[in-house]
């Protein structure tokens, strides 16, 4: 069976300049935001995903499959496998450039079912940036770091100003989560 992936990234990119404080390879990052579905330690169904800084230029991250994941019986559901992919890839880029930035766009390959139980390592990489446009992209490898891959993805984060959240988010929420991550050492060593 042919699969036809687009060039990628689609325009003319520069490599992305990462930031000098940004953590060494192998420093665990934890939850950006303890609320978030996909990393947060406060939500009881979320994804929980775990990542780690890797070495040129990639973020590695880890997700279970629970029951609470599930869309056809005993398999992952395609959306949060998206999901799962969107945080990863968030965490790449927020990681290695330390700069907010949103996902503009998030497309997705399923290449295998992805049962309950089984942990996706995802392999998340930066490919390169055109102005305020981060191209990114990860391989979802099953049940080991060199197991096959089940899901690949591709995505374009925008850099935003730290107003896009104040406008349209929790403005207290955020000024709570600005006072707690000057004490994270992955965000402020
Ligand atoms: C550690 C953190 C982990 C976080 C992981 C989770 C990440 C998330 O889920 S973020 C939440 C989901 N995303 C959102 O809510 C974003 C909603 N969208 C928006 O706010 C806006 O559309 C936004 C910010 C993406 C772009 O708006 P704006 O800032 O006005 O910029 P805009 O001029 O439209 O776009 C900037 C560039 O990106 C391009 N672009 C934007 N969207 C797309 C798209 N879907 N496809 C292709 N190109 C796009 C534009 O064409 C433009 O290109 P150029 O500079 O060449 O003209």
């Amino acid at each position: 069976m042919s699969r036809n992936v687009p060039d990628w990234p689609p325009v003319d990119v520069e490599p992305v300049p990462v930031h000098p404080k940004a953590p060494q390879a192998g420093t665990k990052l934890g939850p950006h935001y303890s609320e978030c579905f996909g990393c947060g330690d406060e939500v009881p169904t979320g994804l929980r995903l775990q990542s780690t800084m890797g070495d040129e230029h990639t973020v590695h991250s880890q997700f279970t499959v629970t029951a609470a994941h599930q869309g056809a019986p005993g398999l992952a559901h395609g959306g949060l496998l998206a999901a799962a992919f969107d945080e990863a890839l968030g965490a790449t880029v927020g990681y290695q450039l330390r700069k907010p930035a949103v996902t503009g766009r998030l497309e997705t390959d399923f290449l295998r079912p992805v049962p309950v139980g089984s942990t996706l390592f995802i392999v998340g990489k930066l490919d390169g940036m055109a102005g305020r446009k981060v191209y990114v992209s990860a391989n979802g490898h099953l049940d080991a770091e060199d197991g096959p891959i089940a899901l690949r993805a591709r995505a374009l984060f925008v850099i935003v100003a730290v107003e896009h959240f104040t406008t349209h988010g929790d403005k207290d929420a955020i000024a709570k989560l600005s006072a707690s991550s000057q004490k994270r050492p992955d965000l402020n060593p």
